[in-house]
């Protein structure tokens, strides 16, 4: 079943064209990923879903246009946004406060998943006193305590050193099959796109459009198994072939043949 569905969906702010034209689907259970350029119009995506700006196009949820935006999407941001003055348990409530439930029911809700997220002990630590890993873990907690229909996850790995983020990645893919979250995620990390994701959608530089859309058929869980390893490789190399290509700042049409070098 289809949950969200973008036809043609276009946002310039002033002079700026930012998305010429976006056109995706995720299904119920999916885990899908926006993969493109720095600067292409990823985050401004999520912009529109979440309600923060105006789009023009067509946004549906379940089959409706979309205008609850509040109610549908959890979204965790590039930082993790965590507040230096609350603790870590009361930091994991805050989405549930704003939605009006009260702290104490809201910690009753978030303490039991401490141990899943790895922060068990951790309840009233500081966000400074936390690694890189454990502080996003606590922000995705917040995220998906508020059980809304759909995760938007905007490059939540990005900050991390390089083991740190394949650990978190291994553990995302764990906490997605157990849980059947649906997910849209924006990443600049290829791996991580093939390693997490059922399909992938890549974006032209700005003004955006969709430039291909990758079904990812490798078995789950992709971790050990070496022959996995070897297919995911491949993709991953087409995929970087696509970006690349998105990337290049001289449209291939203007581009002269090979050979083609006397004028
Ligand atoms: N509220 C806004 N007002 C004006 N311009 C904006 C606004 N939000 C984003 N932009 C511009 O839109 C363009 C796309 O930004 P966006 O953050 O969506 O790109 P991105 O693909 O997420 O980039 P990155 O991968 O580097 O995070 C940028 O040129 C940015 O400056």
């Amino acid at each position: 079943m289809t949950r969200l569905e973008l036809r043609q969906v276009r946002k310039r702010f002033g002079p700026l064209e930012v998305l010429a034209g976006v056109s995706l689907n995720v299904a119920a259970g999916e885990f899908v990923s926006i993969l493109g350029p720095s600067g292409a119009g990823k985050s401004t995506l999520f912009q529109l879903l979440t309600g923060a700006e105006k789009a023009e196009g067509e946004m549906l949820f379940d089959g409706a246009p979309l205008d609850d935006h509040g109610s549908r999407f959890a979204f965790m941001p590039q930082r993790d946004a965590l507040m230096p003055w609350r603790r870590i348990l009361d930091n994991a409530t805050l989405g549930l406060e704003v939605q009006g439930v009260p702290r104490r029911a809201a910690r009753e809700r978030v303490a039991p998943l401490f141990a899943e997220f790895g922060l068990a002990g951790f309840e009233r630590a500081w966000p400074a006193e936390l690694s890189g890993g454990m502080r996003q873990r606590a922000a995705l907690l917040r995220t998906v305590v508020q059980e809304r229909d759909m995760l938007l996850l905007d490059e939540p790995f990005g900050a991390l050193d390089a083991l740190t983020r394949a650990a978190m990645q291994r553990w995302l893919e764990a906490m997605w099959r157990r849980h059947h979250w649906t997910a849209l995620l924006i990443t600049h990390d290829v791996r991580e796109a093939v390693l997490l994701s059922d399909r992938i959608y890549v974006f032209s530089a700005r003004p955006a459009r969709i430039v291909s859309e990758i079904k990812v058929p490798l078995p789950r869980p992709r971790t050990a198994d070496a022959s996995v390893a070897r297919e995911a490789a491949v993709l991953e190399a087409g995929i970087l072939d696509t970006l690349l290509g998105a990337t290049d700042p001289q449209p291939s049409a203007q581009r002269r043949p090979k050979g083609d070098d006397h004028d």
